[in-house]
């Protein structure tokens, strides 16, 4: 039996394709740590709309993202985020945040600030027990060098679907209209900044419009045992439902 080798996965991919879902369960089966990039900008934005500092004075939201004392949990389990020593989460996934983070992820030096957090965290678990990291941009500009990087999407419906039933308990048609905003503008905002709808050479894209969350995360699994055939620690599940459908959903 070969050494279990750590790996580095990176996820990125628009919102509501499943990354975080899916990233947090492909962890959880490596026995890898979870980086969720995007809550570090959700930090920053809640923390700025807490202290009334205006999103647009760009200045003032990079000098705060400097100064944040931003500690991040990293189990797939039970993944936290504690801002200034305060446990925060139902506080991040607020309609509120949501709909005004994207402020803060287009200022290049909050992303310049995050990108240097994010991949301290990364470059401590790849001595470790690896890091499935997930969020736009950290295939082509976080961890171009991670040993599995993945694109991950889902057609415009079912990404409103997901999201509605997630923010409002039901996806019939008033839900969706109220997710399109935190959806598709979010989206169209943050693409001014960074590349998540093509994938970028050597990484895979997977499409999870067809696929439930375990097919989809077998698949992804599939691929990283693919690339790194000792990533799965000794004991654990290896990819069971890769059926037809999920092998589908991975572009050649
Ligand atoms: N095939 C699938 N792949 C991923 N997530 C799925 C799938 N089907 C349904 N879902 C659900 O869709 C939602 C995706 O949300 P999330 O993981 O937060 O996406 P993102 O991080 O890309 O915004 C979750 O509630 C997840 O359970
Ligand atoms: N690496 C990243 C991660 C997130 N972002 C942006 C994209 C979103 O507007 C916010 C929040 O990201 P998050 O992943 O929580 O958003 P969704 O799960 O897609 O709703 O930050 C980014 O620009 N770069």
């Amino acid at each position: 039996m070969p050494a279990h080798r750590p790996v580095v996965v990176a996820v990125d991919g628009p919102s509501g394709s499943g990354k975080s879902s899916v990233s947090r369960a492909v962890a959880a089966r490596l026995g890898a740590e979870y980086l969720d990039t995007g809550a570090t900008f959700r930090a920053v934005c809640w923390w700025c709309l807490e202290n009334d500092v205006d999103l647009e004075d760009r200045p003032a939201v990079a000098e705060a993202a400097r100064q944040l004392d931003l500690e991040l949990g990293t189990d797939p389990t039970g993944p936290t985020v504690r801002v200034q020593g305060r446990l925060v989460a139902e506080e991040l996934r607020t309609s509120r945040v949501s709909s005004a983070v994207s402020a803060v992820a287009t200022n290049l030096d909050v992303r310049a600030e995050l990108r240097r957090r994010q991949r301290e965290v990364v470059d401590a678990a790849r001595g470790g027990r690896g890091v499935v990291l997930e969020g736009r941009d950290t295939t082509t500009v976080v961890t171009p060098d991670a040993d599995v990087r993945v694109l991950l999407v889902a057609d415009e419906d079912a990404r409103l679907r997901r999201r509605a039933r997630d923010v409002h308990g039901t996806d019939d048609a008033a839900a969706r209209e109220r997710t399109r905003d935190e959806v598709v503008r979010r989206d169209r905002d943050d693409s001014t900044v960074s590349e998540f709808s093509v994938a970028a050479d050597g990484v895979v894209t997977v499409d999870s419009s067809a696929l439930t969350l375990e097919e989809t995360v077998d698949a992804v699994l599939a691929l990283v045992l693919r690339a790194v055939p000792e990533a799965l620690p000794p004991g654990a599940e290896p990819p069971t439902s890769v059926a037809d459908r999920a092998a589908q959903a991975v572009a050649p």
